[in-house]
């Protein structure tokens, strides 16, 4: 555990959806600084709904999210110049090639090839031509050469080979580690557990369970069995 201090991000009996209707009820969450922590759940429970309300990309609809302490609502942008990253699909240039994804990304290169150097040999490649994997990695290099506070993952891993899933996810625990706090949306259940501090089970906007990895690996049949429920197998 690595908790140094109060929230970054805190959620009080939030709610937040589209139209009239809330999608996320009652969620209280928080994140501290050098903290990994999950947000699971089967599909449509209100996982990016959350991820986007804390970001301030949504507008609450019912209790408060306090951002570096300070409750009310101030939009995305405003929160990511003061050190929240959101990685949600793949936001590569495919007509730029990875040292102008970095460029653009006001990224300087040495930075994210710290980060990432399996990127060195694909600096000349078209953010197209990479390889799903290295286009998440160009992604999470951009959001976290500029040294946030927070980061908002939204599915890091979606559709990656199990080593590319290891190889991202070690790169946040890591960045935690140096004191970044990060939320994470992932279906790896298993994998996302074995980086994690703290795990919120999201089901159908509200949150069911939370614990540690180590409290919650009993109930990891019942976490997973609710995600097949939403993925019948063909
Ligand atoms: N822009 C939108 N307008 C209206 N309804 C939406 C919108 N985005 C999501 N929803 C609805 O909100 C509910 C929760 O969606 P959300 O994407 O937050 O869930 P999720 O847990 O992230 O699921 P998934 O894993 O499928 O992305 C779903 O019923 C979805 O149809």
């Amino acid at each position: 555990m690595h908790d140094t201090g109060q929230p970054l991000i805190e959620a009080r009996a939030l709610s937040a959806g589209y139209g009239a209707r809330p999608v996320v009820s009652d969620l209280d969450i928080e994140v501290r600084p050098g903290e990994v922590v999950a947000l699971l759940g089967p599909n449509g429970a209100g996982k990016t709904t959350t991820l986007r309300v804390l970001s301030g990309d949504l507008t609450p609809m019912g209790g408060e999210v306090l951002w570096l302490g300070t409750s009310g609502h101030a939009p995305l942008h405003r929160r990511a110049r003061e050190g929240l990253a959101y990685v949600g699909e793949r936001a590569v240039f495919s007509r730029l090639d990875t040292a102008d994804n970095l460029r653009v990304g006001r990224v300087r290169a040495e930075r994210a090839l710290a980060l990432f150097p399996e990127l060195e040999k694909r600096m000349k490649t078209g953010g197209g031509m990479l390889s799903g994997g290295e286009q998440q990695m160009l992604s999470l290099a951009r959001a976290l050469s500029r040294d946030p506070k927070l980061l908002l993952a939204d599915e890091l891993s979606l559709g990656l080979a199990p080593l590319v899933v290891d190889r991202l996810l070690r790169a946040v625990r890591e960045a935690a580690d140096q004191g970044l706090g990060a939320l994470l949306v992932e279906q790896h259940v298993r994998k996302v557990l074995d980086i994690a501090d703290r795990v919120y089970v999201l089901s159908r906007g509200r949150v069911t369970m939370t614990g540690t990895p180590k409290e919650l690996r009993g109930q990891l049949d019942a976490i997973e069995s609710s995600y097949l429920a939403n993925h019948p197998t063909p």
